[in-house]
């Protein structure tokens, strides 16, 4: 059991991962590189404001409220989707379930060991060969090197990469990257299965293969969190979709009838629900 929150999951029998009031904000540094003059006096200004107690901005950050109260509860063997605009937290949302980004406010709790597919390959090393990275990715999940050595055949059998599998991973296509970094997530016996947009890079048959194997995990009662913009893919494959929008969950439910209505949205551009800018 992986708790990423404040307490321990209160019905671990039937939840995978338990979100309350989670919010997640960005601090970024304003103009970190400017050295005009204007920029110059700009930062003693600040420097003035934070000595008289300022906000973050006339601290010199840029504060983003990524995720803005989000509950959310996923039951054990759930394809959850998860859909919205450019920019309304999704990748967020999964960061923080994945342990990478600590809670600004709020718990998450996740009952069962979790495994990671997140955009940008997160942990691979491009300097190193598939193989290389294969073997470092497991010892990073807790396998031991037999455990591994079982497990390599599989891995590279499934993302069938030929010679490319003893290339430095940085001549990959990010198609070849995706289809390593899928094989690899998917064998660590994952019960928590997060995957972020990964399915986007690789060709059809590449899909089609990883949605057999999504089948054989969900067969196995396993969970899995799918972040994509495919409104196709999620129909297919998840048995929820949550809409998120600016920060915050505005639906939960069927595939059909929460991408129709995001669909809808998108095509009449107006707000789904009264939401103020922080
Ligand atoms: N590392 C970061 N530092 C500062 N702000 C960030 C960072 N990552 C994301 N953001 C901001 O947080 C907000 C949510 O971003 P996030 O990547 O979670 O959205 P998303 O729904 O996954 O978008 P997309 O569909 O484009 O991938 C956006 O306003 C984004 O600009």
């Amino acid at each position: 059991m992986a708790a990423a929150g404040l307490e321990e999951p209160s019905d671990p029998g039937r939840w995978s991962v338990r979100v309350r009031g989670l919010h997640v904000t960005y601090r970024t540094p304003v103009d970190p590189r400017a050295n005009t003059l204007r920029h110059r006096a700009m930062r003693m200004a600040r420097a003035s404001a934070l000595r008289r107690g300022a906000t973050a901005k006339d601290r010199g950050f840029r504060e983003v409220l990524a995720v803005r109260g989000v509950d959310l509860d996923v039951e054990h063997g759930t394809v959850l989707g998860i859909i919205g605009a450019n920019g309304a937290g999704k990748s967020t949302l999964m960061r923080a379930v994945a342990g990478i980004l600590p809670p600004s406010q709020g718990r998450i709790e996740v009952n069962g060991r979790i495994s990671t597919l997140l955009a940008l390959g997160v942990g691979f090393n491009g300097n190193l060969s598939g193989r290389e990275n294969v073997v470092l990715g497991g010892l990073a999940a807790g396998m031991t090197r037999r455990q591994i050595a079982e497990r390599y055949e599989q891995i590279a059998a499934w993302a069938d990469l030929g010679e490319f599998i003893d290339m430095p991973m940085k001549t990959y296509s990010s198609g070849m990257y995706g289809r390593l970094a899928f094989a690899v997530s998917t064998h660590m016996d994952p019960e928590v299965l997060l995957i972020d947009e990964a399915l986007s890079a690789g060709d059809a048959k590449f899909k089609r293969k990883s949605y057999d194997k999504i089948g054989e995990l969900v067969a196995q009662a396993r969970t899995i969190l799918l972040v994509s913009h495919a409104m196709g893919t999620l129909r297919e494959l998840c048995s929820e979709v949550l809409w998120m929008h600016r920060g915050r969950a505005v639906a939960l439910g069927d595939p059909e009838e929460v991408t129709a209505e995001y669909l809808r949205f998108q095509e009449v551009g107006e707000e789904p629900v009264v939401m103020e800018d922080v």
